[in-house]
């Protein structure tokens, strides 16, 4: 348990003045506390005394009694504020600048990363598990330390008036910490399991969301909807079958604590009975018994969490630890633009896909590639924008190979317009800005404009103002690709990687989109995994890919004149176009 407090001061490091002065607002908070207890007992052991004639209490001593106990329940109000006022926003503050820090690693790993870690893991690690450290990591710490510091304040009023009885508290106090030992050791070894139920159920949440139009359109309710209900159904049962196992626990630290309050009041009472104390000291004592241990008894349940946040830090610092692509990338500012992929082999995993490839893209040109499914094209353009390493060659962009860059200096030279455009839940305006953080709204609306998506967007209800569904639900497939070619277009970057669309768009879809595509690759280096005949027989290059392979590489004409998959490609090309070879 301390051990774990120990790991989250660590993580709220800039903040620990703030949290250790809380502290000491916490200890003076609780002998606020206790004093107007003392002084009432005092105050009555003095009445006492002068109504059996052994002393005089003057109206100055009970007037000086009655001010200190209204000036201690005000400082303890005041001592709470500013403890409260010091610690409550640290988790909140620690768990934002977590999330942004994860974002930033995310950004520079492997896309390889992703496939190892699945989305849930990540989700559950930047929303869940931040969520319990930012809503329970302080608050538990304040359970634990101020709980324990209530509890020495008050035994240090016990052991002014009873040595025996504040001896007989520590006794409690001792073996309620056994108990929390039991409890923080079955957490841990608990927590794990509770961890991956939960992120299972954030993978089947997601994946049934995300997979909902093809389940509705395959009329597959039922057989989707039951891998989420049994992980749901089994984060439950784990859930609950954790809780039965604090029980005894549980159980044993609040006997020992309610049995020290028991024993707190029988030794006064003794020694009430002996003379040794006082009857007003009584009094005091069994008005303690009922506060003494109130901040100690909900430390079980910090025990628990603070148990589960020491497995939460564990996966946080696991993502942190992410190895970055980048790690010894420079800042390099580019005079050329041409790409080269030297004598290169990557695989995914263990499954080589591209072998030995070797290829040269000169500056301001076109390359298409072509190949069957799942020869590797997409693959070529991720590795140029360095989403993986190479395992064996190397990647050259500029005459640079890509590892020496950052991602992001890398990545400013390249634009990329996939088919599968996503778009982020935002105004149009933020959407296209994306391209250019600092871009104004004529460029923006000049990009808009360019990329042939002007018009459609001022016939939306807000013009540029409209906000998007998640992932660019709200438009069609087309105006989505024209979104983010109008991005690609106010980047402005000299190399273009462009995956043309092979899904059936209208002819006047596809006509919007090719002036659109036109408008940005205008004197660019550009890569394009090609399907449209245009786009191919205009091409300054052709790579075409087999199983990992460049079979065949050079213009239209002198592909088409020799035997091999062009030829076979172009026909049938021609025949889904309606077109003839000439
Ligand atoms: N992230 C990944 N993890 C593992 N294997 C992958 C991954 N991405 C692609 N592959 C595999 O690598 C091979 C090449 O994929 P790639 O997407 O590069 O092919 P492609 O030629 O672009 O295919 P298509 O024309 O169908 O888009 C495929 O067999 C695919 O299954």
């Amino acid at each position: 348990m301390f051990h774990t407090i120990g790991r989250i001061t660590g993580w709220t490091k800039e903040y620990n003045k703030r949290l250790y002065l809380g502290y000491i607002c916490s200890f003076l908070s609780s002998w606020c506390t206790a004093a107007p207890i003392m002084l009432a007992a005092w105050l009555l052991e003095k009445m006492i005394e002068d109504s059996k004639g052994e002393a005089i209490l003057g109206r100055a001593y009970v007037g000086y009694s009655i001010a200190g106990m209204v000036l201690a329940i005000f400082l303890r109000f005041l001592f709470t504020y500013w403890k409260n006022k010091l610690q409550e926003s640290i988790g909140y503050e620690v768990a934002a600048k977590q999330r942004i820090q994860i974002g930033d690693t995310l950004k520079r790993v492997s896309l390889g990363y992703f496939s190892e870690k699945k989305t849930g893991d990540i989700l559950a690690a930047v929303t869940t598990e931040l969520s319990t450290l930012e809503l329970q990591g302080m608050k538990m710490i304040d359970a634990v330390v101020n709980g324990y510091l209530q509890v020495a304040a008050i035994i240090c009023f016990v052991a002014f008036v009873s040595f025996p009885a504040a001896a007989v508290c520590m006794a409690g106090v001792i073996l309620s910490a056994f108990a929390l030992h039991g409890i923080g050791k079955q957490s841990a070894e608990t927590a794990p399991v509770i961890h991956k139920a939960n992120e299972d159920l954030s993978g089947a949440s997601i994946e049934y969301i995300r997979g909902l139009a093809v389940v509705k359109s395959f009329g597959q309710e039922g057989a989707s909807i039951n891998y989420f209900k049994k992980a749901a159904k089994d984060s439950k049962n784990i859930c609950i079958k954790n809780e039965y196992g604090f029980v005894p626990w549980n159980c044993l630290h609040l006997f020992s604590l309610k049995s020290a309050s028991v024993a707190l009041v029988t030794i006064a009472a003794w020694e009430a009975l002996q003379g040794i104390m006082g009857g007003p000291m009584f009094l005091m004592i069994c008005f303690f018994s009922f506060t003494i241990f109130g901040g100690a008894e909900s430390i079980n349940d910090a025990a628990h969490i603070l148990s589960v946040i020491d497995e939460v830090l564990d996966k946080l610092e696991d993502m942190e630890k992410a190895p970055f692509l980048d790690k010894d990338g420079k800042e390099i500012n580019l005079n050329s633009y041409d790409i080269v992929f030297d004598k290169v082999s990557f695989g995914y995993g263990d499954r080589e896909i591209l072998h030995d490839i070797t290829f040269r893209i000169p500056e301001k040109t076109t390359t298409a590639v072509i190949g069957p499914s799942g020869s590797g094209k997409s693959t070529i353009c991720s590795l140029v924008a360095r989403f993986y390493d190479v395992d064996a060659g190397a990647v050259k962009v500029g005459g640079h190979d890509v590892r020496e860059f950052t991602c992001d200096s890398l990545l400013q030279n390249i634009s990329m317009v996939f088919q599968n455009v996503y778009l982020f839940r935002d105004t149009i305006t933020n959407n296209i800005r994306f391209g250019k953080e600092d871009a104004s709204m004529e460029e923006i609306v000049e990009a808009a404009k360019k990329a042939r998506c002007h018009d459609f967007i001022l016939a939306l209800p807000d013009g540029y103002d409209t906000v998007i569904g998640e992932g660019g639900a709200s438009l069609s497939g087309g105006e989505k690709q024209r979104v983010s070619i109008a991005r690609a277009i106010l980047k402005d970057a000299p190399v273009i990687i462009l995956d043309e669309a092979t899904a059936s768009i209208d002819p006047e879809n596809e006509a919007q989109i090719q002036t659109a595509i036109g408008e940005l690759t205008r004197n660019k280096t550009i890569i394009i995994i090609a399907h449209r005949l245009a786009t191919i027989e205009e091409a300054d290059q052709i790579l075409v890919l087999e199983e990992g392979r460049i079979t065949q590489q050079g213009r239209h004409e002198e592909l088409v004149g020799s035997e091999g998959l062009y030829r076979k490609f172009i026909s049938i090309r021609e025949k889904a176009e309606g077109w003839r070879i000439v």
